[in-house]
């Protein structure tokens, strides 16, 4: 029988995963407390993957702990060793996580071949929980990030016929830890995450404290401004598209003209993003629509660098183009 809390088995069953499922498992309490769980309610149905980094000393004994977790409960187990290499103007931490993201990707497939379970994965759980995304939220205030940054961590996606999952992301992250020593279940606590350098324990140790005393709801409160931040984040996209229609690719100059500003700048961000797979920084943003609505004659220039390469104009369109390497 389950000795999961009625809450969290609310939060484990409102997403439905498909199964067979693999978890994604540091070995840290989160993703300790969704395996067990996860273990619990579907038996012979789950996987774990444990990416290894080596970034830390204490990798080995994230490790260890998630191999003697899984032999124990004859959960099969693949691991990952990524060599993440940052880089320039990307953080260490983006880089791992970008590098982990790729390497549970890989992990679903290496599991499937082997057919360790009986059908192939279906879907995979992370084990973000509401702290995180309070966390993440005030991250990306911090960062004057726009509605895509406060949007923070959708709670489910499709990529590559695999379903992500976060079942974890309305629960407040105390409950797992309570839970686990409920179960008298161990896990490995991660040395990082008692470093000040790093704003987002600046925010957990230091922000989430005082909020949590000043608004008691602030989980809540702060998940449903994300959550209406995602639907308004999804209607500006649909408007962009149909701008885009609109203005064509390569954009006409004339077109992006007639659009207000905030629209037009919505369309330029996608068709950058969708076709350049880039974003421009809030200045170059300013720059580059100041520098549209300039353009009258016929022998105005555009000009201006963006990411690794150059917005110009061609006759009457505007073309990003990447700048060759030196
Ligand atoms: N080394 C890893 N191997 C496998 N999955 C991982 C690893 N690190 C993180 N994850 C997954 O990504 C989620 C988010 O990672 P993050 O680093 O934010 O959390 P965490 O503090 O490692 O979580 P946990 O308390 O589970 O350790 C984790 O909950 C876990 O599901």
């Amino acid at each position: 029988m389950s000795t999961l809390p009625r809450a969290l088995n609310e939060a484990l069953h409102g997403l439905a995963p498909h199964l067979p499922l693999a978890v994604a498992f540091s070995g840290g309490a989160d993703s300790t407390a969704l395996l067990l769980a996860c273990w619990q309610r579907w038996p012979q149905q789950v996987a774990a993957i444990h990416v290894n980094h080596g970034l830390q000393e204490a990798a080995a004994g994230f490790e260890a702990f998630a191999r003697q977790f899984c032999t124990a409960r004859g959960i099969p187990l693949h691991i990952e060793y990524p060599h993440a290499r940052h880089a320039s103007g990307e953080s260490p931490e983006d880089a791992a996580r970008k590098a982990r993201y790729a390497a549970l990707a890989r992990g679903v497939q290496a599991l499937n071949q082997a057919q360790t379970l009986p059908q192939p994965i279906a879907s995979i759980a992370l084990a973000q929980h509401a702290d995180d995304q309070v966390e993440t939220l005030l991250l990306a205030l911090s960062r004057g990030a726009g509605l895509p940054g406060l949007a923070a961590m959708p709670r489910q996606w499709e990529r590559n016929g695999l379903l992500w999952l976060r079942p974890w992301l309305t629960v407040p992250g105390p409950q797992l830890r309570h839970w686990l020593q409920q179960q008298g279940q161990n896990w490995v606590e991660d040395p990082s995450n008692l470093d000040l350098h790093y704003t987002r324990n600046r925010i957990r140790h230091r922000i989430v404290p005082v909020l949590e005393q000043a608004f008691p709801a602030f989980r809540q409160t702060l998940a449903r401004s994300s959550a209406h931040a995602q639907q308004a984040q999804q209607i500006l996209e649909e408007v962009a598209q149909a701008d885009l229609a609109v203005v064509g690719v390569p954009p006409s100059i004339r077109a992006l003209q007639a659009l207000s500003a905030p629209r037009q700048a919505n369309v330029l961000r996608h068709w950058l993003k969708q076709h350049h797979g880039i974003a421009a920084q809030h200045r170059q943003m300013q720059e580059l629509q100041r520098q549209i609505m300039a353009c009258t004659t016929r022998g105005h220039q555009i000009h201006l660098k963006i990411a690794n390469g150059h917005v110009q104009r061609h006759n009457a369109w505007l073309h990003w183009l990447t700048s060759s390497p030196a």
